[in-house]
């Protein structure tokens, strides 16, 4: 079976290293053919190109994978490559989220497979093991670390005291971070991960733009302090619940007590939970960022494509769905630095306490509708404001 890469970066050159390296007679029938790079003078191998037509209108090849990331040109060369009849594998949560239904509804079309396993997860089969539970059951929860870099960050800082800053330059030199990290620490990149999860275990199409999105960027020693006196541990959390045909999708800082299992996900390792009909919950986990360990996932798809495993879960969006943000709920921690905010904080809280030179508060229990109307409210006049909700 003949592949080309579209993207030789971190996770291009995992596929690259992982097939070339491995003795494993199935992986012998697995050949790299050609390589699109962008710049002509980054050309190492005799197989590298810049120019994608010699990939995408190239009939030898069977495979395209997709691994530069964005949105363009990688929608048009999957769209491409899937209209000329070959397989696709991606890693790209961005141009997933966006267009996976019209990908997967294409590749049904032309007979072909399109494989995202690495898109979310990192080396964890998850979106596999989401379809398999969906053979049998229905889906009514998922929800998880999706992120390496704000796990890393916030694992890093919570075991060895590292700053934000120093941290995540770590995670950036590690290739966990996306190539604008700010999409890692903003909850952007979690926000899309959770819609392809969804999408896939509820059978319907979420939009990126109904789930409501917090990340870690105003995170600081003083919380994380706090956090450790109360034995809890903060983790970036991406959640879905589905309850009959209503469901409600968030991605945001998430309280746990330092005894549970995602309290202790450490370095870039991501863990997903799902609670299915009969199977009740199951937890995946595995390095969610990395060369090796994404690498690894999309190789496993193009096993998929060549064993012909792929055509063994049909899945369909079809189902409508109503968002319902009433079904997460929760109390919150808020750290806030205008004494005025008490004001607008006085009906869901009376307990104020200063964290060094700032003001928190813990919530009563708030669903996403109702906390998400008072963190408007408040970041009118907070700049830094920092929330979590207790698990
Ligand atoms: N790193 C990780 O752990 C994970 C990454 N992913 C996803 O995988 C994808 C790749 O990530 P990663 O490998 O980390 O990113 P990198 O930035 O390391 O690699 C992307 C590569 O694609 C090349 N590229 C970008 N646009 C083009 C183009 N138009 N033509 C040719 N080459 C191009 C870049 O070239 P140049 O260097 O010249 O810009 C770069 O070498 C992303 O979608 C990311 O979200 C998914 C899971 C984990
Ligand atoms: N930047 C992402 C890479 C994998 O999806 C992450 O840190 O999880």
């Amino acid at each position: 079976m003949k592949i080309g890469i579209l993207g030789f970066g971190t996770v291009g050159s995992g596929v690259y290293e992982i097939i070339s390296n491995s003795g494993n007679c199935l992986m012998k029938n697995l050949e790299i053919s050609k390589i699109l790079i962008r710049d002509k003078n980054k050309i190492t191998l005799d197989n590298m190109t810049i120019e994608p037509n010699e990939l995408l209108c190239d009939d030898n090849i069977d495979v395209i994978v997709e691994v530069m990331g964005g949105i363009h040109p990688a929608y048009e060369y999957i769209m491409k490559a899937l209209k000329s009849g070959k397989h696709v594998v991606s890693a790209n949560k961005a141009v997933v989220s966006k267009y996976l239904e019209e990908f997967t509804q294409t590749a049904k079309e032309h007979n072909v497979g399109f494989l995202y396993e690495a898109s979310v997860g990192g080396g964890i089969p998850w979106l596999k093991s989401i379809k398999q539970v969906k053979r049998i059951d229905e889906i009514s929860q998922v929800y998880g670390i999706f992120n390496g870099t704000s796990n890393f960050i916030l694992y890093n800082m919570f075991e060895k005291g590292y700053d934000f800053n120093e941290i995540l330059k770590l995670a950036q030199d590690k290739g966990y971070a996306e190539s604008d990290p700010s999409a890692d620490i903003d909850g952007i990149d979690i926000q899309r991960k959770l819609t392809i999860i969804s999408s896939l275990a509820f059978d319907t199409v979420i939009k990126e733009e109904s789930i409501p999105t917090f990340g870690i960027r105003h995170v600081t020693k003083s919380d994380i302090n706090y956090f450790k006196k109360q034995n809890i541990t903060l983790k970036l959390v991406a959640t879905s619940v589905k309850n009959n045909n209503d469901y409600c999708s968030c991605v945001e800082p998430v309280l746990f007590t330092n005894n549970t299992i995602e309290a202790n996900v450490s370095e870039n390792f991501n863990i997903g939970s799902l609670t299915g009909s009969s199977i009740g919950e199951l937890k995946f986990y595995g390095q969610g960022a990395g060369k090796l360990p994404t690498g690894n996932a999309i190789v496993q798809d193009i096993i998929d494509i060549y064993t012909e495993g792929y055509q063994n879960y049909p899945y369909y969006f079809d189902k409508k769905l109503s968002l319902n943000q009433n079904l997460i709920k929760g109390k919150y921690f808020i750290r806030f630095s205008n004494e005025q905010s008490k004001e607008v904080l006085k009906d869901v809280a009376n307990d104020y306490f200063k964290l060094d030179s700032s003001h928190a508060i813990i919530t009563n229990e708030l669903t996403i509708k109702e906390s998400q109307s008072l963190f408007e409210k408040l970041s009118k006049s907070e700049t830094n404001l920092f929330y979590a909700r207790y698990n």
